[in-house]
């Protein structure tokens, strides 16, 4: 079994442990190094996994997981080249960390030492995360392969070129929060309308659910699946016309770039 040290017991650590663990993965096969002591309880607490320093927890791992943020990622990495080093370069670095390049970690570790960079989300702590991930200068088609097979079970897997990573952190990294926001709009909304903050809250919830269902599963797009709901003088119309005067696609466009350039931002801040 691949044995996967996660280093950075934070949000996006917890979404690949909770997606793995769910996925099948026993939990002696994961081990976190978490530097907050009560996080690290929960952890333990939560999910029965040891829970250790980054330089223990790299020891032995087939897979080093990098989760934190991007301005802690030099200070781990001083920490795992020796461990990395001992190993014979036998050790795959995966990065989750937005921004960072991959040519940070291979200047900082060893010469040669495997980098692959991930972009994941969230919704890996159900099994639907979406993550696209590129390979460094020395990571091989099995490397790719091996960070493949252990994101699949978690969610989606697509592979980019490494120039395109900022982009994917602007749409799918940064995403679910566009949704969440959306729905949190949608509740308060429906209570201004008058319902209940519980029925809105169920109503547009499931609302969210079945339209992501019918986007994943039937072959119809976007455009066609909307222009079903869309009777002609009816009240989705209204709405619509309502956020497009609003300018709702040209907020998202100007959101995208924001979160597209902060992701470069990062990746210039923490070299
Ligand atoms: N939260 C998200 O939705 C996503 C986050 N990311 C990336 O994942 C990385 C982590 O983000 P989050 O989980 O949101 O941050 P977070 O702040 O929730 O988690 C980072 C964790 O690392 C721990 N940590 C920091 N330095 C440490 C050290 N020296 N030893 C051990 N533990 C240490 C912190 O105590 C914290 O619990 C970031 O680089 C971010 O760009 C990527 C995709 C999505
Ligand atoms: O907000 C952030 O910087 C991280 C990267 C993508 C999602 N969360």
């Amino acid at each position: 079994m691949t044995r996967i040290a996660v280093i950075g017991g934070g949000r996006i650590g917890e979404a690949l442990i909770s997606g793995l663990l769910g996925a099948g993965r026993p939990a002696k096969d994961l081990v976190v190094a978490e530097k907050f002591e009560e996080r690290a309880r929960e952890l333990t607490e939560r999910f029965g996994i040891r829970v250790t320093s980054t330089a223990d927890a790299a020891e032995g791992a087939d897979i080093i997981v990098v989760a934190v943020k991007p301005g802690d990622v030099p200070a781990i990495l001083d920490d795992l080249a020796p461990v990395v080093e001992e190993s014979d370069l036998d050790q795959l670095l995966v990065s989750m960390a937005a921004g960072v390049p991959t040519t940070l970690f291979e200047a900082r570790l060893p010469a040669g030492t495997p980098i692959v960079r991930v972009m994941p989300n969230t919704p890996m702590l159900v099994g639907q995360g979406a993550s696209a991930v590129t390979a460094g200068r020395h990571a091989t088609a099995e490397h790719l392969a091996a960070v493949e097979a252990m994101l699949s079970p978690v969610g989606l897997v697509v592979k980019v070129g490494e120039a395109q990573l900022d982009a994917v952190t602007a749409v799918s990294g940064s995403g679910p929060a566009y949704f969440f926001l959306v729905v949190e709009a949608m509740v308060d909304a429906g209570v201004a309308l008058g319902l209940p903050r519980t029925v809105a809250t169920e109503l547009t919830v499931q609302t969210i659910v079945g339209s992501a269902a019918m986007l994943a599963d039937s072959d119809e797009s976007a455009t066609e699946l909307r222009a079903a709901v869309t009777s002609p003088g009816g009240t989705t119309a209204a709405a619509v016309g309502q956020l497009e005067r609003g300018g709702v696609r040209a907020a998202l466009l100007d959101a995208l770039t924001a979160a597209r350039d902060r992701s470069v931002q990062l990746g210039a801040g923490s070299q």
